[in-house]
Parts: structure tokens; sequence; C-alpha cells
């Protein structure tokens, strides 16, 4: 799915603290007026067609938030709600855990990825302090985390500028037990998967749901980029040579016509029989040889690790030593 409910109730907050900046409006709203936020959360959710009664779920079913790092004085925090469903939850964890494994003080060139768990990992990068951060640079991949890097007041930088990246952080579709990915929900994949390469390390985070042993569990195609002029042609050779007869044309919801990356390219999502999916590598090559691919959501061999949060609050860290994938659950804190 391009944009989860989940992720349309971090957008919807996201989108809040945007509007609210500009005339100094402190999220804050959120947590001292709660009859406020809930007013606003619904308001502008009901802009966003997301469904009121997944709305009174998210805002039932809220779970206190841990306390946080000290936020130093100054520093422009994308701040959460103070309440957060479960899933936000476990999406924060793993932003948390990764961001407090893999950023470290030397680390001066950072990707920053797309997807509703993104928008922790800048909180946390954020709680790591001016000090820290005044000397990075920040490199997005796509619209969303490029206005999650400016409205936190760090430097942002393009990969043209910067070709080689320490550690790129990045949400997923799912996740396989060799720490294959399918990306490409919210179509940013040609730039996840170039700042994905271009780094040193590239770290997966998700809540629990994305955990699987094979792709294609739950998630239910292969996001591809193409380039507009060849769609038809490229959708032809998906039924009908590379055994995708289900692939479509991804389209907009709020607009008329199809969903344009932020590259101007179309997306096709192909879902494909268990078989392909079970060698991910040998099906994205077949794909890519496709003329008027740009690129596939598929990302084999290229993650060092991934967190998922769990609904404990432990994590699962699936991490790549000397060529194994090694699996382990942190307890919770
Ligand atoms: O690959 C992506 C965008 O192209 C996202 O990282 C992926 O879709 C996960 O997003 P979400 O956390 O919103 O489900």
């Amino acid at each position: 799915m391009a944009v989860t409910e989940g992720s349309l109730f971090l957008e919807t907050v996201h989108m809040i603290h945007v509007l609210a900046a500009p005339a100094k409006l402190p999220l804050i709203l959120f947590a001292s007026r709660p009859s406020a936020t809930t007013t606003a959360f619904r308001r502008s959710v009901t802009a966003n067609r997301m469904p009121l009664p997944y709305v009174d779920e998210i805002l039932t079913n809220a779970i206190p938030r841990p306390v946080p790092m000290p936020v130093p004085t100054g520093s422009a925090v994308p701040m959460t709600p103070t309440k957060l469903s479960v899933i936000e939850q476990s999406k924060r964890l793993a932003a948390y855990t990764a961001v407090d494994q893999h950023i470290l003080p030397h680390h001066k060139v950072i990707g920053i990825g797309s997807g509703s768990t993104v928008p922790y990992v800048v909180e946390r990068i954020v709680q790591q302090g001016e000090q820290l951060n005044k000397d990075r640079v920040f490199i997005p991949t796509g619209f969303q985390s490029k206005e999650l890097i400016v409205v936190s007041k760090l430097s942002l930088g393009d990969v043209d500028q910067f070709p080689t990246i320490d550690v790129t952080v990045d949400g997923a579709d799912e996740v396989d037990s060799e720490l294959n990915c399918i990306k490409g929900g919210g179509a940013c994949h040609l730039r996840e998967k170039v700042l994905a390469e271009a780094a040193e390390t590239f770290v997966l985070v998700a809540d629990y749901r994305k955990n699987v042993q094979y792709l294609g569990t739950n998630f239910p195609g292969v996001p591809i980029e193409v380039v507009p002029f060849a769609y038809a042609k490229v959708l032809q050779n998906l039924h009908h040579r590379l055994g995708s007869p289900n692939a479509t044309l991804r389209m907009a919801k709020a607009k008329a016509g199809p969903v344009v990356s932020d590259n101007g390219n179309f997306i096709i999502d192909a879902p494909f029989p268990v078989e392909a999916m079970r060698d991910p590598y040998k099906l994205m090559a077949r794909i890519k040889l496709l003329t008027g691919v740009v690129e596939v959501g598929l990302f084999c061999h290229m993650a060092q690790a991934a967190y998922f949060g769990n609904q404990d609050g432990s994590v699962t860290v699936k991490s790549r030593l000397e060529g194994e994938v090694i699996e382990e659950t942190l307890p919770s804190a």
C-alpha cells in the first residue's frame, strides 16, 4: 500500500506540525489539549479520507509513550503525539533502536528514507543534539524525507554532492529472512535504491508486520517504476512474458490518473506467484531487463540490518554477519 492507515496518521500529524510551524504553534497542542487534538485529528483525517472508525481505534487503542531522550534546548524536534497506537509504538521502537546502534558520532553523511517509520528516525536523530547534527548533512529519498529534514532544521544535501553516504536508514514494505526487501509502497524506490547503494551501511526499520520469511507474504505486488510512455508495453511484458497477469498501473487516490513518482514516472504493481518470489534477485533482474523499467522495488543483498518493533516492546533485529543473517530479539526496556 502506498499510504497505510498508520502512515496516514503520522502524515496527518506531520502535516499539522508543518502547518503549525510558521505560526509557531507547537504540536504540544496534542499533548496538552486532548479534545482539541481529537477534533483537529478527525478534521484532517476526514480531509485525507481515512475511515473514521479507524480514527476511533487509533485514539482509543493508544498506549502511553515511553520517556524520550531529553531534547536539547533550541532543537526543532518533529514531535510525535503523547499517545501512540501499538503499531506506531512499534515503529518508533524500531527507529530509535536503529538510530542508537547505527548513527554514530563520526557519521556525517546520512541518508533518510521514506515511509511511516522514518519520522521517528529523524526524531531520534534530532534528539542526538545540535552539537552532533551541526556537522552532518542529510540526503532525502523523496519529498517526504526532504520535508522532514527541513522542518527539523537539519542540513539538506543531495546524492550528487555526496555520492558516498555513511548510513542510510529507510522503511520497508516487507523484509525476508535473508534481508531482501520489497520497497516502493510509497513510490520512492528509485531514489531509495540509489541511497541504499551509495551507503556504507543500509539499515531498515519497520513494525513487526513487515517481518516475514518470504517476500510476498503480506505485501501483494512488486512496485516497478517505468517511464510513462513505455508503461503499456511493460505491462504487456509482465502479463505475457514474466508471469504477472494481474500487474496493474498504480492509480492515484486524490487525482484522476496514475500515481506519478518524484521523478515524473509511473508505477506498476506486479504480483508474482510464490515460486518467483522465492528467488527475488532473479526476479528483480528479469524485470529490470525490460526496456522502459527504471527501477524495481526488490532490494536484494543490500541491507546490513533490519529492526522490527514488536507489540510487547521488544525489538527483533536481523543482521548480516560474515555473509550469514542472524536474528535476535532485544527485550523491552
Ligand atoms: O519503500 C517505501 C516508499 O517507497 C517505504 O519505505 C515503504 O513503503 C514503507 O512505508 P510505510 O512505513 O509507510 O508502510
